[in-house]
């Protein structure tokens, strides 16, 4: 074979017929006998079909890299601008102190003397440089002018939405009672009361020694049974909660609250609510609200601030008719309806689009991302040692984070920190299989869910969320949360720990573990809890941030696991990671 003697010789112009020649490149000659390699474009990047046929279907074409491809399938959360979160990044970062807020003098006493007593350097967190300055203005400028054209005061209406453990709570509170007191001053009724106890005082001065009973007795106080502010909360759990420390803040503040829910008896329901001395403030669950309005409508009659706090559940499919009858029944004296959550799910946004389209929406930068402060360790139980047993698995996390604990202060039981671990699981049932699983395996765990007596409820819950002594965290010094991967306790993706679970006579100390659903997942102020173990992969993100927010809370360092197995959303999971790596908003 030899080429061809005209190799090196330029082409002609045109064929001998004068035709142009130009060279085919459709010919399977095109690409021979030149030159140069007269390479005229970028090569055409194959098509996906292309690369499917080359490779017989077994290689897959890699797609450029898409943020979140998963969650994008489930999308469960309103979107927030990166702009709007940046604008307010700015705007609260001129507030640096309590005293910036212009609120009664003896409602800013109470935040250091009573809700935040014992801590050192206060500041405001970003949810309540928010919300305090705006929910102590006067009307907003739209309500204003709706209330100009109909003479009446409009109902104000407020989101407050911020990551779990930001202090939302102390965001709405405070400027609530400072609206008490100031109301107080003004209320005709309350101030012909005074009168009135005025003149029984002179008058039992006077006849000191008259036998007849006094009078006021009878007189019930003007709030008796009808409360000037509510709060709303899903659970009994919640309403002791939130309770607490309503009535830490009435001993500075003065003023009378009181909380029912299904854990009282009626009677001390009914003593609460119609005490003679009467009641600013009531917390309850909206059942059992809405259930006593049904026969007493005047309970509602008098409100003038209703707050709706984990507002993604309350409006939600189970609450949301005892809610909403509520805020109906309410909002002819409503001045304030206050909506509170750490999260907007797609769901509530459309609702209150429609519902209440002139509502204010108060969101802090971080809304919606979990604070790298915790991090997020995955287990595969589909590898040694537990090869698909998920049970086993959790219960030998567990013992990594209980030896971890016991290694910090070796030999001395006494003075090793008790570690809390919370557990969640998806359904009810599975609550007391685990629970009794782990206590077979020599772990102290109880179960806790629907089906649990509401008193014992509250104990159960009540070694999570006390912290001894109260401080603000220190979260660089933290050593026993190391971010880094040696971390004794520290189990990280696709690394199965060394370790299996031991017998049972053997006992692992100074770890509590509480096995729960997702009721133990809202709003609960589990502070002492720094591990939190997710048996089941969660349902959406907002479980996710609920649940996960149950450790980390108020800059304290936290640790989630997620135990996967062959059914579990994996690409979810490493998507939350990764998220959560780079501190993003889920989706
Ligand atoms: N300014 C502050 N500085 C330090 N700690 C605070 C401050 N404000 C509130 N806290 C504390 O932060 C903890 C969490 O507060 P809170 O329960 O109100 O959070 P949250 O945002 O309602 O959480 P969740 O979304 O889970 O319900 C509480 O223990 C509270 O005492």
């Amino acid at each position: 074979m030899s080429l061809s003697p005209k190799v090196s010789r330029p082409p002609a112009k045109t064929t001998p017929s004068g035709r142009p020649v130009g060279r085919r490149t459709n010919s399977p000659f095109a690409g021979m006998n030149q030159g140069s390699a007269d390479i005229r474009r970028e090569p055409r990047a194959r098509s996906e079909a292309e690369v499917k046929r080359s490779s017989g279907g077994r290689e897959r074409p890699k797609k450029a890299k898409e943020p979140f491809h998963a969650l994008k399938m489930q999308k469960a959360l309103s979107a927030v601008s990166y702009g709007q979160r940046t604008s307010i990044k700015a705007k609260i970062s001129q507030t640096e102190s309590f005293d910036d807020f212009p609120l009664l003098p003896m409602v800013k006493d109470s935040i250091a003397t009573q809700a935040l007593s014992g801590m050192v350097d206060l500041v405001p967190t970003p949810i309540q440089r928010l919300a305090i300055p705006v929910l102590l203005g006067n009307e907003t400028r739209a309500a204003r002018r709706r209330s100009s054209a109909s003479g009446k005061k409009a109902m104000e209406q407020f989101l407050l939405a911020a990551e779990t453990g930001s202090g939302k709570t102390l965001a709405y509170l405070l400027p609530v009672l400072d609206a008490i007191k100031r109301a107080e001053v003004m209320d005709t009724e309350l101030e012909a009361q005074r009168k009135v106890q005025e003149e029984e005082e002179e008058r039992k001065k006077a006849n000191f020694h008259a036998l007849e009973p006094p009078p006021l007795s009878n007189i019930p106080h003007p709030t008796t049974g009808r409360p000037r502010a509510i709060i709303l909360v899903p659970t009994s759990e919640l309403v002791t909660q939130v309770g607490n420390l309503t009535k830490l803040l009435s001993h500075t503040v003065k003023f009378r609250s009181g909380l029912i829910s299904s854990a009282y008896s009626g009677k001390v329901i009914r003593n609460r609510l119609f005490a003679p001395t009467g009641i600013d403030v009531l917390i309850s669950t909206p059942h059992l609200l809405a259930s006593i309005s049904e026969s007493d409508p005047n309970i509602l009659s008098r409100v003038s601030h209703l707050i709706i706090d984990e507002a993604d559940s309350l409006l939600d499919r189970s609450f949301a008719p005892s809610t909403s009858t509520i805020i109906d029944k309410s909002t002819p004296s409503l001045e304030q309806l206050i909506l509170c959550s750490a999260t907007i799910p797609r769901s509530l946004d459309s609702y209150l689009r429609k519902r209440f389209p002139d509502m204010r929406r108060l969101v802090t930068p971080n809304l919606h991302a979990i604070p790298r402060r915790v991090q997020l360790g995955v287990v595969d139980v589909e590898k040694e040692p537990y090869r698909g047993n998920k049970i086993l698995a959790c219960a030998d996390t567990i013992w990594s984070i209980g030896k971890a604990a016991a290694e910090h202060a070796p030999g001395d039981s006494e003075r090793a920190e008790t570690k809390r671990v919370l557990v969640f699981v998806n359904e009810r049932e599975k609550t007391q299989e685990v629970a009794e699983y782990l206590k077979s395996k020599g772990i102290e765990a109880v179960a806790l869910n629907r089906d649990t007596p509401e008193q014992r409820q509250s104990e159960t819950l009540s070694a999570f969320t006390t912290i001894q002594p109260k401080s603000v965290p220190q979260t660089s010094n933290d050593s026993s949360l190391s971010t880094s991967s040696s971390g004794s306790n520290y189990i990280p993706l696709n690394r199965a720990p060394s370790t299996v679970t031991p017998p049972p006579r053997r006992h692992l100390p100074n770890t509590k573990v509480l096995v729960t659903t997702d009721l133990g997942s809202r709003g609960i102020d589990t502070l002492a809890v720094r591990h939190v173990i997710l048996y089941d992969v969660p349902h959406s993100t907002i479980d996710f941030i609920h649940r996960l927010g149950r450790t980390g809370r108020m800059g304290r360092r936290g640790r989630g696991i997620v135990l996967v197995s062959k059914n579990d959303r994996r690409d979810v999971v490493r998507e939350v990671k990764e998220g959560m790596f780079k501190g993003q908003a889920l989706i």
